[in-house]
């Protein structure tokens, strides 16, 4: 069966609707080539349709291909209702983020980072809505349901060298075999080769019947029509067993993985040419302060450029999400509540800088805390103590402090993983390793601190300003060394943690 594991209902023995456990059925007649493409239209452009659906209707609703529709486009039809079942239980229709889920438990001053990450965590959930698309639109996608194998790779025993194959191993000394006619080479179907005969064979062939060893073409010498070899051979030389890589039937992505490149010559490898996803998350990035103007333009004294916008949307871009440029609003609350009113019905989630503190223009915690939905987190974390998380219009709001470090910092370390779990990611944790430090550095108890480091010549050196405006050191860093709450001091020498910018997305 073309796309095994599963059976058309009626026509294969016992099939219904289910996986057969990847065994495949056999016997049921393939559609024919353009009738079977525009089937699968057809499926993609149903499946995307009932992807709208609440989850109680998908599962009501389920695509039910008519009899002429080829066994192709039924067997993905069959597939892909699978998946969007399977999707729809895990939350394809999400309900929508409570309006208190950056609510903090009262009495807490000091959040650490961890307790902060947890809350997260525990509130955020998936927002974005599931589609089905073809493995060339599945790049830095994110996979909203588990995909198995529709077929095993390889999809049956071949060689793994140019040589000649016979069947059984031998021993010590020489051995002489007739070579029987014709050849294997990949692609082409497995013939059959007569006991005790030796055939040519080329990479990638399936064995014929009667072949389960090869030896090397540079091993032996051809005689007119006979091979000669030196044993011992072993059974099985310098071949690969069928589903050795995967068995038709195991997972090959498992949901909240975003794509990669590797993971789409997985999924081709074994049948998959259609994978559920997630639509991009939209992440509005917003500026605020009168002090700020767009690089390019004049400045006045006492204004700064915009140094966080680009910075921002450029990260957003590398997690894999759709940045949209908000552009920057000045101290004006009234302006701030129109900006963040447009934005709340083209984004998923908004995320601005500046204004996150308690001082008299810091519009953006205010106006949140108007909303009634907002939690001003005081993290016990250097740099980025204040964060100002909310609700605006059912949509998340994440407000960053305004210095470009404490931005930065914020963003890795918290906006980050929620971002990823607002666009159906798993939640990331980024990997660290355990280096000896270059610096020297006393900290005191009671937060986190991250600082602007890089590995050179195996040990971590940090910036030499810990500044939360010192945007040259981000740029001078490659990552982060990040200290424990408890208090330390560090000598060159010690082990610190350094995070690599790329463990972040970054
Ligand atoms: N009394 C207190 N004052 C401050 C505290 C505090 O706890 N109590 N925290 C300090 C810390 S830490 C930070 S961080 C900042 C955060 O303040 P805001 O989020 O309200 O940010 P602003 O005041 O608007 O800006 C801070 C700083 O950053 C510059 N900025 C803002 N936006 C940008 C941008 N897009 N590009 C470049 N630079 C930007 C802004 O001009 C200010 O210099 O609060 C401290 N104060
Ligand atoms: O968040 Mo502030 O930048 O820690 O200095």
């Amino acid at each position: 069966m073309a796309a095994g594991g599963y059976q058309r209902r009626g026509c294969c023995p016992g099939g219904n609707l289910a996986r057969s456990g990847g065994t495949g059925g056999a016997g049921c007649d393939a559609g024919t080539g353009a009738d079977a493409i525009r089937d699968r239209e057809q499926v993609r452009l149903l499946a995307n349709a009932l992807a709208k659906l609440p989850p109680d209707r998908l599962v009501a609703d389920m695509v039910d291909l008519p009899d002429e529709a080829g066994e192709e486009a039924w067997i993905l039809g069959a597939r892909i209702r699978d998946e969007l079942i399977a999707a729809a239980q895990a939350g394809a229709a999400p309900p929508p983020l409570r309006n208190d889920c950056f609510a903090l438990p009262p009495g807490v001053h000091w959040t650490p980072v961890e307790e902060a990450l947890a809350h997260l965590k525990a509130r955020m959930q998936v927002v974005t809505p599931l589609q089905i698309v073809p493995l060339d639109q599945a790049m830095h996608r994110v996979a909203a349901a588990d995909v198995a194998a529709l077929r095993a790779n390889p999809p049956l025993p071949n060689t793994a060298v140019d040589g000649y194959g016979f069947a059984g191993a031998r021993g010590a000394g020489s051995h002489r075999l007739t070579l029987a006619k014709g050849r294997a080479a990949a692609g082409d179907r497995p013939g059959m080769v007569p006991e005790g005969q030796a055939i040519r064979v080329l990479t990638g062939a399936a064995l014929p019947q009667g072949v389960d060893t090869v030896v090397l073409q540079e091993d032996v010498v051809l005689d007119g029509a006979e091979v000669t070899f030196q044993g011992p051979v072993k059974a099985g030389s310098n071949t690969r067993r069928a589903g050795e890589d995967v068995q038709a039937g195991d997972p090959v992505l498992r949901a909240g993985r975003r794509i990669t490149a590797p993971d789409l010559a997985l999924l081709a490898a074994t049948g998959n040419a259609e994978v559920a996803v997630r639509a991009a998350l939209r992440v509005g990035v917003l500026s605020t302060g009168d002090e700020l103007v767009a690089a390019g333009n004049p400045a006045s004294d006492g204004q700064i450029f915009d140094a966080n916008r680009p910075m921002l949307l450029a990260m957003l871009q590398r997690f894999g999400h759709q940045p949209v440029d908000l552009g920057q609003v000045g101290d004006d609350r009234a302006a701030l509540r129109g900006v963040l009113d447009d934005a709340a019905g083209q984004v998923d989630v908004i995320l601005t800088s500046g204004g996150a503190s308690a001082g008299d223009e810091d519009h953006v915690s205010a106006l949140l805390e108007e909303a009634g939905a907002m939690g001003l987190w005081r993290i016990a974390v250097k740099p980025g103590r204040p964060l100002a998380l909310g609700m605006w219009q059912g949509k998340p709001v994440f407000g960053l402090p305004g210095n470009p470090v404490a931005a930065l910092v914020c963003t890795l370390i918290f906006a980050r993983p929620a971002l990823a779990v607002l666009a159906g990611e798993s939640w990331p944790v980024p990997q660290g390793f355990d280096v000896p430090a270059g610096f020297s550095k006393r900290k005191k108890a009671g937060r986190r601190e991250y600082l602007r480091a890089r590995m050179r010549d195996g040990r971590a050196e940090v910036f030499a300003s810990e500044g939360s405006g010192r945007i040259s050191g981000l740029s001078w860093a490659e990552g982060l060394v990040e200290l424990p709450e408890p208090a330390a001091e560090v000598a060159p020498g010690d082990m610190v943690r350094f995070i690599p910018y790329g463990s972040f997305g970054l």
